[in-house]
């Protein structure tokens, strides 16, 4: 690959072109990218990844082999609208976008696309991101080799059906998210019994590492490394016992429902009956 270009340059875009100037996969000036209107923030990417941006769509789309959809959902529909003159048929589009359906894409373009669509994650940005793909049927082998070392870079990489892709948005897409959240707690809490908040983040943070550390490298399932942390009417039973009733548990799965119906709500966005790729019978 000569020319990957980003159209948007928000969080997921800095994430992705972060991660792959980090591997050396593309030195950073053959990495292309364009907001809607904040030259300031181009500049500052410009800085810090030694990438080119431009405002001129001809320049940017010139000899591009791939092309990052990386707007919001929201915002899709006007920007195909400006670009679809400038995608042509031998380039690979790439699309993170939520909940957007390939062929919702593809009628925005009002041509026929490779397309791939992908979930990464914003670990990205540190080599870590957990990323989804799923193509399409013009996506030669070549195309589908690139995109999955494009995204290697950045991150463990699946491939999965299309259909697939909003659960795996509510799943490890937004799972960041619900980490933080998590950490946000226990870092709530080692204030209110006394812990300074340098001590307890150092704490925290071992904590998740060493967790996810044994869930990789263990043959064990969850419950049972949970279980081997409670000693009967030890601490960790009476701490339990309060997420147990407060439901939290059950909370956290609807919270990855909900984050999955939104997804298929977002993908409304751009082309409403389009949109819902549908499981296959
Ligand atoms: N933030 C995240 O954790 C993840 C986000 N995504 C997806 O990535 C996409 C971007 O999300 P974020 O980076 O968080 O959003 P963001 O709001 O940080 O960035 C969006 C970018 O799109 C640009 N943009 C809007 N309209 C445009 C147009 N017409 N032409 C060119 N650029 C335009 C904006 O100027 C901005 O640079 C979304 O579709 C989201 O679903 C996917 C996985 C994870
Ligand atoms: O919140 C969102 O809509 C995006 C998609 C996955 C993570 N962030």
């Amino acid at each position: 690959m000569k020319k990957l270009v980003f159209v948007g340059a928000g969080s997921m875009a800095e994430a992705m072109i972060s991660g792959i100037g980090a591997s050396g996969l593309l030195p950073g000036k053959q990495i292309w990218a364009t907001n809607k209107q904040d030259a300031d923030r181009l500049r500052i990417l410009e800085q810090r990844f030694g990438i080119t941006t431009t405002y001129d769509l001809g320049q940017l789309f010139e000899n591009a082999d791939a092309i990052v959809l990386a707007m919001k959902p929201k915002d899709a529909a006007i920007a195909m609208e400006e670009i679809k003159h400038y995608l042509t048929e031998g380039m690979l589009v790439i699309s993170v976008l939520a909940g957007v359906a390939i062929e919702a894409i593809e009628a925005a373009a009002e041509k026929s696309l490779a397309v791939t669509r992908a979930m990464p994650n914003t670990s990205a940005a540190i080599g870590k991101s957990a990323t989804a793909l799923a193509v399409n049927s013009h996506v030669s082998d070549a195309q589908r080799k690139l995109v999955q070392e494009l995204f290697n870079t950045i991150g463990l990489t699946t491939f999965v059906e299309e259909y697939q892709l909003d659960a795996v948005t509510g799943l490890s897409g937004s799972g960041p998210a619900y980490i933080y959240y998590l950490v946000e707690a226990m870092e709530k809490s080692a204030a209110e019994i006394g812990l300074e908040k340098q001590t307890a983040k150092q704490l925290i943070i071992q904590t998740l590492l060493g967790a996810a550390e044994m869930l990789t490298q263990s043959d064990k399932e969850p419950a049972q490394l949970r279980f081997e942390v409670t000693s009967p009417g030890g601490t960790t039973e009476a701490g339990i016992k309060v997420l147990e009733q407060n439901g939290v548990q059950s909370a956290f799965v609807s919270c990855i429902k909900e984050a999955t119906a939104q997804s298929k709500k977002l993908g409304a966005l751009l082309g409403n009956e389009l949109s819902a790729v549908k499981r296959p019978l």
